[in-house]
């Protein structure tokens, strides 16, 4: 059954989720801020901006009008940066009350609020109180998109608190080559999806330095123990963590030169600074702003966290990466 589905933000991740979705025979219209951006989609069907030698299914409707994206749609997927959910949600709530129109809400997006400490789904939950049909719908995993542009296999989850509503979701988005599965646990999901990112940027600045597989391995595996510790304490599931959205995501991220996060963390390793890295990157770093929130949040909350304390002093207080390692491995022995 076709499904009329407009997706919000045309980066690397929003562009290739709305080819998939045109692939499986939806009705899809992608919207962009960037009226230069949607000429090349839609004359070239190219976004050399974000993805490289790719060329999008041309039956993908691609514009910069978002009342065109959004009416008529029964889905509408949020892929932009965290900082810009608000904005971008908080557009499209306007558009859906006008139009007296109900839809179920989805985003693929991975970041908390600065400040506020806010999941996306809260956000979003907050923005399009009326037009939201079902509650929010979390889309994570293991799934940069320069592999699901390749249709190499994928696996991931769609988390909503309503089984029925994260089910519809996993239909429109299966094939043969992206298999979604179904968990209720949102808060245990956005939790990983944003946390990983800090550990990724670690990750790659363990890489940068010359370090070995012994100390990334260690990495990951005491990453995910305060990951699940944050995400324990506001109720997720400790199972999650082992799945897809949990360790998953952790596994590619912190692993993957395809992360824009490991990528950040190997160049900070090899010593440019912070500021360098963000311009040349070209692509939203989630891990940065996330790093800052995890940290506030954390201190809040009474949770230890000591990687992201230390990740933060080296993006926040300038402090070396080598000293935050050697701080780390000081740390008074305990129990596992
Ligand atoms: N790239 C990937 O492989 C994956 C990315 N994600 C997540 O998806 C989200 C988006 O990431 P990417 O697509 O990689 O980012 P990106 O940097 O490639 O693209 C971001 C897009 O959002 C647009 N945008 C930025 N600010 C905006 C605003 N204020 N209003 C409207 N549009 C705005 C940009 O123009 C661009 O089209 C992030 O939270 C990321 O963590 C999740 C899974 C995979
Ligand atoms: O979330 C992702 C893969 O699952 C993408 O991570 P990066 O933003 O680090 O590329």
């Amino acid at each position: 059954m076709t499904t009329k589905i407009a997706v919000l933000g045309a980066g690397s991740w929003g562009s290739v989720l709305a080819n998939l979705l045109t692939e499986n025979g939806h009705e899809v219209t992608l919207w962009s801020h960037k009226a230069s951006q949607v000429a090349e989609m839609n004359e070239h069907h190219t976004n050399t901006a974000y993805m490289h030698d790719f060329e999008y299914e041309h039956n993908l409707n691609v514009t910069d009008d978002m009342k065109v994206a959004l009416t008529g749609a029964e889905v509408v997927l949020f892929v932009v940066p965290t900082k810009a959910i608000r904005e971008v949600s908080a557009q499209a709530a306007k558009i859906l009350v006008a139009n007296q129109q109900q839809v179920t809400v989805v985003h693929a997006t991975k970041g908390l609020e600065q400040d506020t400490y806010k999941r996306v789904s809260e956000m979003l939950a907050e923005e399009i109180p009326a037009a939201n049909r079902d509650g929010i719908v979390v889309l994570s995993g293991p799934s940069h998109a320069e592999d699901v542009a390749k249709k190499d296999l994928t696996l991931i989850t769609a988390a909503a608190e309503n089984e029925d509503v994260a089910r519809k979701i996993q239909k429109l988005f299966m094939n043969p080559y992206f298999r979604v599965y179904t968990n209720t646990d949102v808060i245990g999901a956005e939790f990983g999806a944003a946390l990983k990112n800090i550990i990724a940027i670690g990750a790659g600045a363990l890489h940068g330095l010359g370090y070995g597989d012994n100390a990334k391995a260690a990495l990951i595996t005491r990453g995910l123990a305060e990951i699940s510790r944050l995400g324990q304490s506001f109720g997720a599931n400790p199972i999650t963590f082992i799945g897809l959205s949990g360790v998953g995501d952790l596994v590619v991220t912190a692993t993957s030169v395809n992360s824009r996060n490991w990528r950040a963390g190997n160049e900070l390793g090899q010593g440019k600074s912070l500021s360098e890295v963000i311009d040349t990157m070209g692509m939203v770093i989630e891990g940065v702003a996330t790093t800052k929130a995890a940290h506030e949040l954390a201190a809040q909350r009474h949770v230890e966290m000591p990687i992201t304390d230390a990740i933060y002093d080296v993006l926040y207080n300038g402090a070396e990466v080598r000293s935050v390692i050697t701080g780390l491995m000081q740390r008074e022995g305990r129990p596992e």
